[in-house]
């Protein structure tokens, strides 16, 4: 699987601070996927047609099944990842945004002010799924694993349980997971080794 990050910041992207997204995405899916992955990254500032141009480039030409963006998903003015993630868009798939919000919001009550948005991207060969997480680096971990107690007890799912199914479902590859970390949903019918 080809995986894009892309971390949209205009203070990391200046050098004011160090970028904290794309290492917690990165050690995020190194600790969570088992079967083989690589990564293309991008480090941008809050610019609409900087960050159409990255999500196009990743998916078309980099050939990435699946691309995550990190940063600009609020309401201040600058915050513009949403609309430039609708704008390369082929299909919306809602239902990641409102489950995202509602695991974020077992963390934290600002959780409703992130506009974040998940899309298909599809060319006439290939397809991709574009998600948008929130900035804050912490917030990675949060929506993509969900809620754990103490014991490792999944007590909110993350919304990662649903991608691989979904990238089975636009033509890509199959995604196996480290289970202690995330566990995945297919149907039975789409599972490759039958549970004995
Ligand atoms: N790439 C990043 N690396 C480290 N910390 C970040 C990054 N992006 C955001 N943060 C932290 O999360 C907070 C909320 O993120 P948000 O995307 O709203 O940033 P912001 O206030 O728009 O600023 P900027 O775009 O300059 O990162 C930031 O104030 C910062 O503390
Ligand atoms: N899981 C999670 N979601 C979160 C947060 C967080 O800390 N954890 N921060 C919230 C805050 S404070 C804001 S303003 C919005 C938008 O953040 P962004 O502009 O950094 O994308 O995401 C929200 N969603």
């Amino acid at each position: 699987m080809r995986i894009g990050l892309i971390s949209i910041s205009d203070r990391a992207s200046a050098g004011i601070y160090i970028d904290q997204g794309i290492p917690a995405l990165r050690d995020w899916f190194t600790s969570a996927l088992s079967s083989p992955w690589i990564m293309v990254t991008r480090l941008i500032a809050d610019e609409r047609p900087a960050i159409e141009a990255a999500l196009i480039e990743l998916v078309d030409l980099e050939d990435c099944d699946l691309v995550l963006t990190t940063g600009g998903t609020g309401p201040a003015r600058r915050d513009v990842t949403p609309e430039a993630t609708l704008a390369v868009a082929t299909k919306e798939m809602p239902g990641f945004g409102e489950q995202m919000r509602q695991i974020s919001l077992k963390f934290v009550p600002t959780a409703i002010l992130s506009r974040q948005v998940a899309v298909i991207r599809e060319t006439p060969d290939h397809a991709a799924l574009i998600m948008n997480l929130p900035g804050q680096p912490k917030s990675i971990r949060e929506t993509l694993e969900g809620l754990k107690d103490a014991d490792g007890k999944q007590l909110v799912a993350g919304i990662f349980a649903a991608v691989p199914y979904c990238i089975d479902l636009i033509g890509g590859p199959y995604i196996e997971t480290n289970p202690s970390v995330c566990t995945v949903f297919r149907p039975k019918s789409a599972l490759r080794v039958q549970p004995s």
